[in-house]
């Protein structure tokens, strides 16, 4: 049985994009508040009636969240330039090592804004 679980985290950050044109939005200092949903894929252990724990999901993202809760990304390395599509790889390659199920991660930057990356 393969199914899929999701968790969700949200962070409150300031960024500004760097190299979009000038006069652009987003070209200004702004904050978000951020979601990130984590998908993790796989066969349940018939044992234990589960995929992971979903402690083990919050483990595995929780450190890293807490390294862009309340910072400004443009100040963290790898995200100088701190788009969802960036934000989205520098998670996906810290991640993706610890928790080797990871099958997607979608970055919400504002309520309609989104970007979903599957490591490809
Ligand atoms: N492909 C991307 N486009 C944009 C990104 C991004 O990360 N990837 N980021 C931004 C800005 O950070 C902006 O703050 C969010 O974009 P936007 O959806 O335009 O935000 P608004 O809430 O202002 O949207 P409206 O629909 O215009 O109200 C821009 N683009
Ligand atoms: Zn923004």
């Amino acid at each position: 049985m393969i199914v899929e679980l999701v968790k969700e985290f949200r962070f409150e950050s300031a960024h500004r994009l760097p190299n979009v044109p000038e006069g652009h939005k987003c070209r200004r200092l702004h904050g978000h508040s951020y979601r990130v949903t984590v998908t993790v894929r796989g066969e349940v252990d018939p044992e234990m009636g589960w995929l992971v724990d979903y402690g083990d999901i919050k483990d595995a993202v929780k450190p890293l969240i807490e390294q862009l809760d309340h910072y400004f990304l443009n100040e963290i390395e790898g995200l100088e330039n701190p788009t969802s599509e960036v934000l989205a790889g520098w998670l996906w390659t810290r991640i993706k090592p610890v928790l080797p199920q990871l099958h997607a991660l979608q970055i919400h930057e504002t309520c309609e804004s989104s970007c979903i990356y599957r490591g490809e």
